[in-house]
């Protein structure tokens, strides 16, 4: 029931934007909370806080310590956490994920959502995606996906003791869904009478849909929808693209939400997306028992309460104790690899590996949040190799490297690495600055010098101060080229030596409907 009137603000879609894929959120009063999957990063599962669905806050991390987050140093780019679930239950935050790099299925808990969390108490139960209920009787039960051999393939349910990490029944095979592939993203709700078992089919990619069964018990039988899939954007030339993955949560007056992760496409058929799996928001109707969803659009009737947060600031002095919740690194950020300390205002980052191109390496990142953007550092490169790099994986890169008195742009895609521009640069603090792009007019060939500009629906164009010094083609660093589960991120790095950051800036392109 979303009672919302023609003086009811409207709100742009993604409300999370940037690789914040596989959302599951709760209430706790006004409050909600969120969380996503992190994969290789860390720390991992960022989590946010909002008054009304809208406007998010990150305000920390879920796995913020190596002992939440064994991820062994070589883990695959992508590989690490999957979803998660969050819910609140008993006076406790409870969130429970899979780290498929290490240990697989885990449930982590705490008083306060900002933490900390406590270390992993370890469930015995395969497949990924688990997610946490609990019945009027107290029993825990979790659904899960994968994993349930040659007879069964869907979503299974197991009643477990989350504290103690213990299996009390099942795993019983529940719902399979309704034929597509990978049945999966499975969450478990209790609305009346009726037990309610929402999933995710088709795959994470264009044939991504959303399907709901129900049930008296968590021990089944399921029934499901007669209007399944309940959401899906499959087939359709829709902005937004993949929607599925979803979690359903309500406001205090009773209105139904769902968030789910997409996509925003760019480019000619077929097109490719560069910041991953983002978290949107749309209205859920019920109707008959069953709850129905219309397409998801990139502006919407925002839910009751509206309630504005500050934005994160764009721009990070390191003056601050800690760095921010936002700053991510690649499955590890060993003590020794970064200080706020040695050079008050800097952030001094030393290297520990050769390259980006194997992990390993210092690198301390944020996601691309704006498709048209602008991301800019001042860097003092000391007698180092350093730099400003846009991520997918060690295999997929941009960087704006100084080094030995040049500054120079490397492209990694694949087996291939070339250094397509280079330029002397005086010694000391220099400014480097990336900006990102969306389509562009073609080049005016005859007066622009060769090569300095492409052609394409997305492209990085990188400068040294004011001046830019070479353009790239976007495309190459998209989740379609790279493969994987993540999104673009915009790192600092140092590869030789110690560098240090005085500011890290990351804005939106003033572009309208950026
Ligand atoms: O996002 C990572 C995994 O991908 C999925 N579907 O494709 C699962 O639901 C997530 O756990």
């Amino acid at each position: 029931m979303t009672s919302s009137t023609p003086d009811t603000p409207l709100f742009d879609n993604p409300v999370i934007p940037g690789f914040h894929p596989d959302p599951s959120a709760c209430r706790v009063g006004e409050d909600y909370y969120l969380v996503c999957s992190s994969f290789e990063y860390f720390p991992g599962v960022p989590i946010f806080h909002s008054r009304d669905l809208v406007h998010w806050r990150q305000i920390g991390n879920v796995l913020d310590r190596p002992s939440q987050l064994p991820l062994p140093a070589d883990a695959m780019a992508s590989d690490g956490i999957y979803a998660p679930t969050i819910r609140h239950h008993d006076g406790r935050f409870w969130m429970i994920t899979t780290n498929v790099s290490s240990g697989g299925n885990f449930v982590v808990s705490a008083e306060r959502p900002e933490g900390p969390w406590s270390d992993p108490v370890w469930l015995d139960l395969p497949g990924i995606d688990p997610d946490l209920v609990w019945d009027e009787d107290g029993n825990c039960w979790s659904a899960f996906a994968g994993a349930s051999g040659p007879s069964f393939h869907g979503v299974q349910v197991a009643r477990v003791d989350p504290a103690a990490g213990k299996v009390l029944e099942g795993p019983f095979p529940a719902w399979a869904g309704t034929g597509l592939q990978w049945p999966e993203a499975p969450h478990l709700y209790r609305v009346g009478d009726w037990w309610y078992l929402l999933i995710a089919e088709g795959g994470t990619e264009r044939g991504h849909t959303v399907a709901i069964a129900r049930a008296r018990s968590p021990r089944g039988p399921w029934e499901g929808a007669p209007h399944n899939p309940i959401l899906t954007h499959r087939g359709t030339n829709r902005p937004i693209q993949s929607t599925g993955h979803a979690d359903l949560v309500t406001t205090p007056d009773g209105q139904w939400w769902m968030v789910l992760l997409a996509t925003r496409p760019r480019g000619y058929s077929p097109n490719f997306h560069v910041l991953g799996r983002e978290t949107f928001l749309t209205p859920v109707r019920w109707e008959d028992g069953w709850p129905h969803v219309d397409p998801v659009n990139l502006r919407e009737r925002a839910p009751s309460g509206w309630h504005p947060v500050e934005a994160d600031p764009a721009r990070d002095d390191f003056d601050a104790p800690d760095l921010a919740p936002a700053w991510i690194s690649p499955r590890s950020r060993p003590d020794g690899s970064w200080s706020l300390t040695e050079r008050p205002g800097w952030l001094a980052l030393h290297a520990t590996g050769s390259t980006l191109d194997r992990p390993g390496a210092t690198l301390v990142g944020r996601r691309q949040r704006y498709p048209e953007s602008r991301t800019a550092v001042l860097l003092d490169p000391g007698s180092g190799r350093a730099g400003l790099s846009v991520r997918l994986d060690e295999a997929h890169h941009y960087d704006l490297e100084v080094a030995d008195g040049q500054v120079s742009v490397i492209a990694r895609i694949g087996p291939l690495r070339q250094t397509t521009a280079t330029r002397p640069v005086p010694p000391g603090p220099v400014t480097l600055a990336i900006t990102t792009h969306w389509t562009r007019q073609l080049p005016q060939a005859e007066d622009e010098p060769t090569g300095l500009h492409v052609a394409a629906p997305d492209y990085l164009v990188f400068h040294v101060g004011d001046e830019p010094l070479a353009e790239l083609d976007g495309r190459y660093l998209s989740t379609e080229v790279a493969t994987g589960f993540t999104g673009r991120v915009i790192g600092l790095y140092a590869t030789a030596g110690t560098a240090w950051f005085d500011w890290f800036e990351h804005t939106p392109l003033n572009i309208p409907g950026n």
